[in-house]
């Protein structure tokens, strides 16, 4: 039971950008991906989401070689992709935005589950989402995830451009994925953050992977410095 990347080479328009990458997701474990801004990381999430194709290599899910599936087949399987930038449908309403993620047949229990994790949604079903707040939004996309209740979670840059409090909430409610079973890919700007909830950390540069290994380990790590640096602070 995880979910892996092989081999994977992707890019855009016909220049690479992964060049190669071997990663693992355990089961219900948390994987920090980290690396400077252009590494590769974004681009890592899409492939892995079946968003852009892979040019080569294998994406493998619970032994099942599932490379090249549409990013609606995966989600079926329960691996789901929050993007950067949010992705709500601003002129839909909250709840429409849920249940158009929801399993058939299970719109209530959907709403109910968004509700109970981002209470402030529960308040708000009515209303555009694009009228909402960028915290609110940001709770909307990861509620999106959540009703489809995902095996596998990637994440890319949640906290971004969030209030400290809202950042807080957004980590509560990922300890709290995690705690119920998903496995989590996070790209995060809050290195620190990212390494306290990971139980193992890859750190991607130039489209490869430069570091694997526990987040004690890289704390001790020249690669480290040299690569994140000043992002964090022990
Ligand atoms: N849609 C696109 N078309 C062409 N090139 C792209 C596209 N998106 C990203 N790139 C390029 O791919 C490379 C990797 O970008 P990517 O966004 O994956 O990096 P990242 O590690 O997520 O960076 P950041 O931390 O700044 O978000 C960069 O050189 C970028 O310019």
């Amino acid at each position: 039971m995880s979910f892996r990347l092989r081999g994977v080479r992707a890019g855009y328009a016909g220049v690479p950008v992964l060049d190669g990458i071997d990663l693992t997701v355990p089961d219900r474990s948390v994987v920090a991906l980290l690396g400077v801004n252009g590494a590769g990381k974004t681009t890592l999430l899409r492939a892995a989401s079946g968003l852009i194709p892979l040019t080569e290599g294998t994406l493998e899910h619970d032994g099942d070689d599932v490379t090249g599936l549409r990013v609606e087949d995966l989600a079926r399987r329960g691996i789901c992709h929050v993007p950067e930038g949010r992705g709500v449908f601003p002129n839909l309403t909250v709840a429409h935005n849920l249940l158009l993620f929801a399993k058939p047949g299970r719109h209530d229990e959907a709403l109910k589950r968004a509700v109970d994790a981002f209470p402030r949604l529960g308040e708000r079903l009515t209303q555009l989402a694009g009228t909402m707040s960028g915290g609110e939004q940001q709770m909307l996309a990861l509620a999106r995830a959540y009703v489809q209740s995902p095996k596998v979670v990637l994440l890319d840059e949640v906290s971004m451009g969030l209030a400290p409090k809202i950042v807080d909430e957004i980590f509560a409610f990922l300890e709290r994925l995690a705690a119920e079973g998903a496995s989590l890919l996070l790209v995060e700007q809050y290195v620190e953050r990212a390494l306290a909830v990971a139980d193992v950390v890859y750190l991607i540069d130039h489209g490869r992977v430069a570091f694997c290994g526990e987040p004690q380990e890289l704390a001790n790590r020249d690669v480290f410095a040299e690569y994140v640096g000043a992002g964090f602070v022990s």
